[in-house]
């Protein structure tokens, strides 16, 4: 009844079952690893992105919906924000390695891929237009998280100040923030720091003590990088050479401007379809693992011990400024500072915001599992992306007794020290220690041997 034997096309149907079904399977395998390893093609316009680009990482707009309200107990009387400037054109140094790439020997790409702005001298290091934008969203969405308090303050044009360092990036940064949370023009204009005398925000450029560490902070990692380069270099190099028809001669300090181009891509034209496609999501975050080598010991915490004070001037006056609103609450000053990467990543490393934002914290080496690097707290992308900023709320409670939050892009952030993200103003001031009132000019000077 159940013969054994199935005819001739039978057996050939079964086959033809078979086949399809292999090959479909073969399809949703492909699909699914490709699904979970491509970069994020965001929508033309959008800058999202699952690559990890370091300090040319654009600024993504938080869920701002996670800040929780300060309890009916606690009244904000000032809040002080920290910021780098926005996304802006390449400095004229990525401008020269960005030329070395477009000149590679062999280099075969289209000529959508090969854009002149990421080399125009004339606008090195300037503002982008995306630089303005995320400036007006951040400003927008400060309005919308102190709707009431800022009004009140700004009927007073003293009680809300900007500052921002020398430079045009960090100076129409704060203009442009101004220009939103102050459309009236009520506030007395940016204050800029000249740059020999500005201790808080381009506070690198007049320390030479720090210039002097970041000489051996430099060849500390330098060798730690080649340490990384020696383990994933070859690798690095078959993937991108074979991508780009170079026939020889590309190095992985190569490969690191491809990675910086990719991130100025994203950041200053939203265009993930040029270099980015040479980077999947884990590639791109060993790449920016490559970088933290650099920048946790040249600002972060495994460099010298000058790293731990660099924003010590910078705290005196914010705390100068909390203690001044705390002696006259209804006058308090609010301020909104802008400056660099280093201003947020030195402010990070004084107050050892890595051991907040990560689980591994031990020094950042070139032989670092990726497994273990992953989980790292000091991450450029995190800490130093355009336009990256850290606020301090500061409230009274009932009693008179003064609180603080920190915010670090607009996520609230809770210090081990706090049992809660609102804390005792105390804890804060007795971490900062003496950095409060320091002496930045002594410990920036180079004692002769
Ligand atoms: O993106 P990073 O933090 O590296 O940018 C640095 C600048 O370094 P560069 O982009 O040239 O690698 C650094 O410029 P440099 O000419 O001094 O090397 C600049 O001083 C520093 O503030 C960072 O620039 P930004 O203003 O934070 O973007």
């Amino acid at each position: 009844m159940f013969g054994n034997s199935l005819s001739g096309a039978e057996r050939a149907r079964k086959r033809r079952i078979y086949a399809a079904l292999a090959v479909a399977t073969i399809f949703v395998m492909f699909m699914w690893y490709y699904s979970s390893h491509k970069p994020t093609v965001s929508p033309g316009g959008s800058r999202l992105t699952n690559l990890s680009l370091s300090t040319k990482m654009p600024y993504l707009t938080p869920n701002t919906t996670t800040i929780r309200p300060a309890s009916s107990g606690l009244e904000l009387v000032q809040v002080q924000y920290v910021y780098r400037h926005g996304a802006r054109y390449p400095t004229q140094g990525d401008m020269a390695h960005i030329k070395e790439v477009y000149e590679l020997d062999g280099l075969s790409v289209s000529r959508d891929w090969i854009n002149a702005e990421l080399i125009d001298g004339d606008k090195a290091g300037l503002l982008a237009k995306y630089g303005y934008r995320e400036m007006t969203g951040i400003a927008q969405r400060t309005m919308q998280r102190y709707p009431t308090f800022l009004a009140d303050r700004l009927r007073n044009p003293e009680s809300v100040r900007f500052v921002s360092s020398e430079y045009q990036r960090s100076h129409m940064s704060a203009r442009t923030f101004q220009g939103v949370v102050d459309p009236k023009n009520h506030t007395k204009p940016v204050t800029v720091l000249p740059l020999n005398k500005d201790t808080i925000l381009a506070m690198k450029a007049g320390c030479s003590m720090w210039e002097q560490e970041k000489e051996v902070a430099t060849y500390n990692a330098g060798r730690e990088v080649a340490v990384f380069d020696s383990i994933h270099g070859q690798k690095l190099r078959e993937r991108m050479s074979g991508k780009l028809g170079v026939k020889s001669g590309m190095t992985v300090a190569h490969i690191s401007t491809l990675y910086t181009m990719c991130g100025y891509e994203i950041s200053l034209f939203a265009q993930p379809d040029t270099w980015c496609t040479l980077f999947d999501p884990d590639t791109s975050a060993l790449m920016e693992l490559r970088n933290d080598i650099k920048y946790s010991r040249v600002y972060g915490p495994f460099g010298a011990n000058i790293n731990k004070r660099m924003a010590c001037a910078l705290f005196t006056a914010l705390f100068r400024d909390i203690d001044s609103a705390l002696r006259d609450p209804p006058n308090a000053i609010s301020t909104f500072r802008f400056g660099h990467a280093e201003t947020i990543m030195f402010v990070s490393t004084l107050l050892s915001l890595e051991q907040v934002l990560g689980t591994e914290n031990s020094p950042i080496t070139g032989a670092m599992p990726f497994s273990l690097a992953r989980h790292r707290g000091f991450k450029t992308s995190v800490i130093a992306p355009f336009s990256t900023n850290l606020g301090i709320e500061l409230y009274k409670d009932q009693h008179a007794q003064p609180f603080f939050r920190l915010l670090l892009n607009e996520r609230a952030i809770r210090l081990p020290e706090c049992t809660d993200e609102f804390c005792s103003l105390d804890v804060l001031r007795n971490k900062l220690g003496d950095n409060i009132g320091c002496d930045f000019n002594s410990i920036c000077r180079i004692t002769p041997q």
